[in-house]
C-alpha cells in the first residue's frame, strides 16, 4: 500500500482533508498523495499544512492515480465523474467514493461499468486517527483492492465492511454523521453551563474533557455503556435527576428519530439523482 499513488479529488475539503491529515500523521508518505481542488489558495494552505502535492487539474491527477478517492459534495459528483471518465477508464485506478447518498449504480453510469469501485463512509475524527469507516465493495473489486481500501481506512481509525449497499446508509446514521451529534450535545452543555454562570472557556474545557474521558472509559471498559451510566448515578443523587430529565424529555426516542431521518435522507439523495 505504501507504493500506491493516491489522488483525492476535493482533497482539501473537510472529509478528504481529515483522511489525508490522518494518513500523513500515520506515516503514509505525503509525496505519494495528491489533493485536487478548485481554490488555489485553499490548496496552497493545505499543502503547507500536510506536505502533500496539490493540483487544480483533475484529469492530470487521475492519469497518475493508483487509488482515486472522490470527495466532492454529492450534488457535484455527476459532473465531476463525467469530466474524468475517459481518464479513469484508461488508467483503471481503484475508485473509492466517500459521498453520501450516491449508489454504485450511478458511478457505473457516469464512469463506465467496468471500473472497480468501493463506497467508503468515513468520519472527520479520521484527522486524529480515531475515525470510523464503513466500506462496501461493488462487483469486480478484487480481494487485493479490498485490502487496499481497508488499509487506508485503518490507517485513520477502524473499518467495517457491510454486506449490502444499504448498510452504508446505516453507517452514515451512526458514525458518518455521528460526530456532529456529539458536537451538538457538547455545544448544548457548554451553552447551558455558561448560562448557569460558568466562564465559557471553563465550560468548554470541562465539557470536552468529560466527553473525551467518557469515550475513553467506554472504549476501555468491558461493561456496556448502560452500566457505565449507572455507575455515575447514585440513588436519589444528582445524576439520576439529570438522566430522568433526559428520559422524560424523550431523548432516547429523539435520537432514534434523528438517526432514522439521517438514513432516510441518504436514501432520498439517491432518488434525487437525475441519472
Ligand atoms: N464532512 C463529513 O463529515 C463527511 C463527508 N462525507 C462525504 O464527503 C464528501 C465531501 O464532503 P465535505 O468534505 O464535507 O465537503 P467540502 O465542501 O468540505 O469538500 C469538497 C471539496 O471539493 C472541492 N471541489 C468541488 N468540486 C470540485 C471539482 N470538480 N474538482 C476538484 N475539487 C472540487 C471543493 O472545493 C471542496 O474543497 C461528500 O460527498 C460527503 O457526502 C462523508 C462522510 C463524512
Ligand atoms: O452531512 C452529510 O451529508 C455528510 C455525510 C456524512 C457526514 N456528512
Amino acid at each position: 500500500m505504501s507504493e500506491a499513488k493516491m489522488v483525492f479529488i476535493g482533497g482539501a475539503g473537510n472529509m478528504a482533508g481529515a483522511v489525508i491529515g490522518g494518513l500523513v500523521a500515520s506515516g503514509y508518505p505525503a509525496e505519494r498523495i495528491v489533493a485536487t481542488g478548485r481554490n488555489e489558495q485553499k490548496l496552497a494552505d493545505f499543502a503547507a499544512k500536510t506536505g502533500v502535492r496539490t493540483s487544480t487539474d483533475n484529469d492530470a491527477a487521475v492519469a497518475e492515480a493508483d487509488v482515486l478517492v472522490l470527495s466532492v459534495k454529492p450534488q457535484m459528483m455527476k459532473e465531476l465523474c463525467q469530466s474524468i471518465a475517459a481518464r479513469v477508464v484508461e488508467r483503471q485506478p481503484l475508485v473509492i467514493s466517500l459521498a453520501a447518498g450516491i449508489p454504485l449504480a450511478a458511478y457505473r453510469r457516469w464512469l463506465g461499468a467496468g471500473v472497480p469501485i468501493v463506497r467508503a463512509m468515513p468520519n472527520t475524527p479520521a484527522l486524529v486517527g480515531t475515525g470510523v469507516t464503513g466500506l462496501y465493495a461493488g462487483e469486480g473489486v478484487t480481494g487485493d483492492q479490498k485490502q487496499v481500501a481497508q488499509k487506508i481506512a485503518e490507517a485513520v481509525g477502524i473499518a467495517i465492511w457491510v454486506e449490502e449497499e444499504s448498510g452504508i446508509d446505516r453507517v452514515i446514521a451512526v458514525s458518518g454523521s455521528g460526530p456532529a451529534y456529539y458536537f451538538q450535545f457538547m455545544e448544548s452543555m457548554i451553552d447551558a453551563a455558561e448560562k448557569a454562570g460558568m466562564a465559557r472557556a471553563d465550560a468548554e474545557r470541562l465539557t470536552l474533557q468529560t466527553a473525551l474521558g467518557a469515550a475513553k472509559l467506554a472504549v476501555a471498559s468491558d461493561v456496556d455503556v448502560g452500566q457505565l451510566k449507572r455507575n455515575v448515578m447514585s440513588p436519589n443523587g444528582t445524576t439520576e435527576r439529570a438522566i430522568q430529565c433526559f428520559q422524560s424529555g424523550g431523548l432516547p426516542e429523539l435520537v432514534e428519530r434523528a438517526m432514522g431521518d439521517c438514513a432516510e435522507r441518504a436514501a432520498e439523495m439517491a432518488k434525487e439523482l437525475d441519472n
